[in-house]
């Protein structure tokens, strides 16, 4: 990155003048807004409603480009790639940056001063592999051709500060490791450090990054990447994209995350890569707006209960619960259910005959009636047979009472019907009630039979019967009952109050279960989803889907799926990806690094609590040499991450450590960088310059706890520190030599 570059004048010069055009594009755009307010006025004054309506258009969107180039201008673009199409003699040089920016009349390519990150073009830009790229248009137009030069420019206040070249053509790189690591501007960009908000990549975006990015909008993209391979990053690029490409209506675009903590994280990305004002929502938030109740969540104990591992009997029932209420399987439960009410209401119909006769409806026709339409939800079909009967009899009435005005019908006999219907009515319909919900919900746990379709699983079903009845009598429910109650909404009330949406992205999703994106289907509008997971960080795996195979082959089986696979990680050095790699669960790929820092983590024993807080406080003094602005201190469990919060503030006051020192609970709905401590649960997703691993002790070999260790240690991005009291965690005794220095 040499200000010597040869060229460096030169582009230099472009530089200049791209600025110079833009500002003169502006000022055509002012003088252009200026003639298109004078035709809006006279088209008004003429009543021409479609002249006005254009010119109106013209006006807010000139407006909205001015205010785009405007922002572009401090730095036009970050990144030129020189292309020639098959078949053309010519290289073409084209500019990428954060939005397009063309002349008023665009006649050709040249016309393009600077295409957006999210032009077709721009793949050429992201994806090009020894020397060749191609790109498509519009799904299906396909042009490709030879690249001799892929450079990037660091332009800072309107001023060229570096550029690198990567003259791919000189550069065929065997094997994909290296020429990640052979790209400075992403090496630069990822030694930076974290910050408190999620950031955008457009400038860095990765080839195999870039594919999903612009995969197709109507299917179903499931991702899965290894920790830190830019899985949450690229979900919300690839919305901005498809804003941009699709014109799709950002009030139907919807992003579903973990916690409240996760969407405080990502709430600065979507503005600054022109998604802003998209739902952001919890699961828990989403099935509490579907079911319009304010329920009660019960406090969720089934993870430390698991991990504190003492009372087998009690977790092995939350673990049923939690994969019966979270499968497929549940569906037929409701839908059992469902039928039984059906039929229990079919008895209480009978043949009806009123006028002496003269209106007729029989138990039969009521039956069909109610029975026509088997996807109308169950109360609306309850209704809709009311108000066709109703209106069978009172239509009947006020024929009559018609005919009676007019003479053409004996005295009082419209009365007397009148009256006659008045009693039916108000008898027929007694034991008709609607079904609600929650008393619905409660029903089903109390209906030994409904569950027959499950019978013959392993479950404990009388034990997980008793246990729902009693968290609802508590007038409370379960998180893994949000997903069923949400369902069976669907199924009593229908969802006319829900929206539906064009696309849905799903964040950390192998937290939730089949269940929940059987839900989450049924808002989509055209199965249009982005899925992004790492199996490998599931630390609620005893509630959540194991295989991605539940999404593609069940869930969305009758939709087009796309599976993508990322392992390069992008957060972590290699020195820290090395030692998270150690504990990645059995049978899943291992992550591999693009940059190193040339630093070990290291590591330490604690001989006392009091000595560990020590050592955490003379390693904070280090990290914050080092430069580290975010600092995560991550304990396995909650309570304990609040009981060393305490601990530490006093001693940070004593060594003179004047950052804030912020605890992260399951109440916090934000997150503010700098020094945090918290438990490994809600450390997910999120990243910090540095990491101080609490007692890695506490971490057996188990399933779980290696899920959890790996989250952990993948936080961090340059600085790893682990503590341990007493035995070091078998996960990481073999690693201790090869992956570990000494303690500075
Ligand atoms: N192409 C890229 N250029 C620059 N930085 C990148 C790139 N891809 C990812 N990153 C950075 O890597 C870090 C991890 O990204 P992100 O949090 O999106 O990953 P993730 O896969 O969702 O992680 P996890 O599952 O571990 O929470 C972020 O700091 C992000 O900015």
């Amino acid at each position: 990155m040499s200000e010597q570059h040869q060229v460096f004048s030169a582009e230099q010069q472009h530089l200049t003048d791209t600025i110079a055009e833009m500002k003169q594009i502006v000022a055509e755009l002012h003088s252009d807004i200026d003639v298109r307010r004078q035709r809006l006025h006279k088209s008004l004054q003429h009543k021409d409603e479609v002249s006005a309506y254009v010119h109106n258009m013209m006006r807010s969107d000139h407006s909205s480009r001015i205010h785009e180039i405007e922002a572009a201008i401090p730095s036009p673009y970050f990144g030129r790639v020189d292309f020639r199409e098959d078949g053309t003699e010519e290289f073409v040089s084209f500019y990428i940056g954060r939005c397009k920016v063309a002349r008023l009349e665009i006649q050709n390519d040249s016309d393009i001063l600077v295409f957006d990150w999210r032009d077709p073009v721009a793949t050429v830009f992201y994806e090009c592999y020894g020397g060749r790229a191609s790109y498509e248009v519009l799904g299906r137009y396909q042009y490709s051709g030879d690249v001799s030069m892929k450079r990037q420019y660091k332009i800072e206040d309107c001023i060229l500060k570096s550029i690198v070249d990567n003259f791919v053509l000189d550069q065929i790189l065997a094997r994909r490791q290296e020429a990640l690591l052979g790209d400075p501007m992403l090496a630069d960009r990822l030694q930076q450090g974290a910050t408190d908000k999620l950031r955008d990549i457009v400038t860095s975006i990765q080839a195999e990054q870039n594919k999903i990015i612009r995969e197709p909008l109507n299917q179903v993209t499931v991702i899965q990447g290894v920790a830190g391979s830019g899985k949450s990053t690229i979900g919300l690029h690839r919305l901005s994209y498809l804003l941009y490409n699709e014109k799709l209506n950002r009030h139907k675009l919807i992003v579903i995350a973990p916690n409240r903590i996760f969407l405080d994280y990502i709430s600065e990305l979507l503005p600054e890569i022109d998604a802003g004002d998209i739902r952001q929502m919890v699961w828990d938030d989403l099935a509490a707006a579907i079911t319009r109740r304010e329920l009660k969540l019960a406090e969720a104990q089934q993870l430390e209960l698991i991990l504190a591992g003492k009372d087998k009997a009690g977790i092995g029932l939350l673990e049923d619960i939690s994969q019966l209420k979270g499968s497929l399987d549940f569906l037929q439960v409701l839908y059992a259910y469902l039928e039984q009410k059906v039929q229990k209401f079919c008895l209480k119909l009978s043949d009806i005959s009123l006028f002496d006769g003269q209106v007729a409806i029989t138990a039969r026709e009521q039956l069909d009636k109610f029975m026509e339409d088997r996807n109308m939800p169950y109360n609306e079909r309850l209704r809709t047979l009311i108000r066709y009967i109703t209106f069978r009899v009172t239509n009947h009435v006020e024929v009559l009472e018609a005919l009676q005005a007019k003479g053409k019908a004996a005295a009082g006999q419209a009365k007397r019907c009148r009256q006659e219907a008045d009693g039916f009515l108000k008898k027929y319909f007694k034991r008709w009630g609607a079904l609600d919900l929650l008393e619905a919900y409660r029903e089903i746990f109390a209906a030994k039979a409904v569950f027959k379709s499950v019978r013959d699983k392993r479950y404990d079903l009388d034990a997980i019967r008793r246990h729902t009845l009693a968290v609802l009598d508590a007038r409370q429910v379960e998180r893994e009952d949000l997903a069923p109650l949400a369902y069976l909404s669907y199924l009593l009330d229908g969802w006319a109050h829900v929206p539906r949406y064009e696309h849905i992205v799903v964040d950390e999703a192998q937290d939730l279960n089949a269940l929940e994106f059987a839900v989450l289907k049924k808002l989509s509008d055209n199965g249009s989803f982005t899925i992004m997971g790492d199996l490998s960080q599931g630390i609620h795996s005893y509630r959540s889907i194991s295989s991605w195979n539940v999404l593609l082959k069940e869930v969305f089986a009758d939709a087009r799926t796309v599976y993508r696979e990322i392992l390069h990680s992008y957060r972590s050095a290699r020195e820290i990806v090395d030692v998270f790699n150690c504990v990645m669960p059995q049978g899943s790929t291992r992550a591999i690094p693009v940059y190193e820092i040339g630093r070990k983590p290291t590591l330490e024993k604690m001989s006392s609590q009091a000595d560990g807080i020590c050592r955490v406080i003379s390693k904070l003094a280090v990290f914050l040499a080092q430069g580290a602005k975010s600092i995560g201190i991550i304990v396995k469990h909650e309570e304990a991450a609040a009981d060393l919060h305490e601990r530490l503030l006093p001693a940070a006051v004593e060594a003179g450590i004047v950052q804030p020192f912020h605890l992260v609970s399951g109440q916090a709905a934000s997150y503010r960088g700098g020094i945090s401590v918290l438990p490994v649960s809600l450390a997910k997703g999120l990243e910090f310059d540095s990491v101080i691993l609490w007692n890695a002790a506490e971490y057996t070999a188990d399933p779980l706890n290696r899920r959890l260790l790996y989250v952990a240690l993948s936080r961090a991005m340059h600085g790893l520190h682990v503590l341990y009291r007493g035995t070091l965690t078998l996960l990481l005794q073999r690693y201790v030599n090869t992956c570990f220095a000494t303690a500075d």
